[in-house]
């Protein structure tokens, strides 16, 4: 049978840690990389990160934008990463964002949910603003092939705070509906244990100001977590940002550490999976 996503999870965490290594092939690394700005340069700079990574931290989460921009010959280099970094042990969620409905949901879960498709990745994140029951096609997938997904909940980004603050009639905001459907989900699908669904949550939030701290999850929940590092916040805070969430805490880190260059950048994986291990006492 095969083992859910949060049990992997769970495993990753105790093996490896919490730190998950962003592969974003921005235009600026790139050239401090000494890479060009194509395709073969996004696809040679992904596979020196997961080379890095390997063997130091647990989880690795390619932006796919940064990939897209290239157009095909971006999709043919962003496969070679997945597939390097799955044969090299590692973790590997895929950054795209990805929401539809019923059918079109369907093709996108197919594509990254199913084992042995060209863009195959372990787990997902999602947007549920065309409504959470729109996700089902992918839950229902991840669940059935041990895959995740994540579900953006509150992002790091102060944009966001326009959809995810708006309250309901009860006063639930958006944020805390999502946090609590995802809870309920897992609940359902695995009681008592880590769950396959997880929330996106940036660490630089307040998260009472979401309400996120009223919906005391009743499974340990994934929680994927950028914002540290180049957005500014410390990953010493772990604990006091996500208080009864940060079990579940995945730390995302990008810019910070692919900023230390293909010479420096297998020190700084091992300076910041110290540091997240440190944070978790
Ligand atoms: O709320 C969100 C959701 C996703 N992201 C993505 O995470 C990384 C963050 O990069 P850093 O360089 O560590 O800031 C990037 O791929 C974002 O698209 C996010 O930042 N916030």
């Amino acid at each position: 049978m095969t083992a859910s996503f949060g049990t992997r999870l769970d495993e990753v965490f105790v093996r490896s840690g919490r730190l998950c290594v962003g592969i974003d092939p921005h235009r600026f690394l790139l050239e401090a990389w000494g890479l060009p700005d194509t395709a073969a340069g996004a696809g040679a700079f992904g596979l020196a990160v997961v080379e890095a990574a390997a063997g130091r931290a647990g989880i690795v989460k390619p932006q796919v934008a940064f990939f897209e921009r290239f157009g095909s010959a971006g999709y043919i280099a962003l496969e070679g990463v997945l597939a390097a970094a799955r044969d090299a042990g590692l973790l590997v969620i895929g950054d795209a964002k990805r929401g539809e409905i019923g059918t079109s949901m369907e093709g996108y879960a197919e594509a990254w949910l199913t084992p042995g498709s060209p863009l195959e990745v372990d787990a997902l994140t999602v947007n549920p603003y065309l409504g959470f029951g729109s996700l089902q096609p992918a839950l229902e997938l991840a669940e059935q092939h041990g895959k995740g997904v994540f579900v953006l909940t509150a992002t790091s980004n102060p944009e966001g705070r326009d959809v995810q603050l708006a309250e309901d009639r009860a006063g639930l905001t958006v944020a805390a509906s999502m946090l609590d459907e995802i809870d309920h989900w897992n609940a359902r699908h695995h009681p008592g244990a880590t769950g396959s669904i997880g929330a996106v949550i940036g660490a630089t939030l307040r998260l009472e100001e979401f309400g996120l701290t009223e919906v005391p999850p009743t499974t340990t929940l994934p929680i994927l977590a950028p914002g540290f590092g180049h957005q500014g916040a410390a990953v010493a805070d772990l604990g006091s940002i996500y208080g009864d969430l940060a079990p579940g805490v995945i730390v995302s880190e990008s810019r910070s550490i692919l900023a230390a260059g293909p010479s420096g950048i297998a020190d700084a994986v091992e300076r910041s999976v110290a540091a997240v291990r440190s944070a978790r006492g």
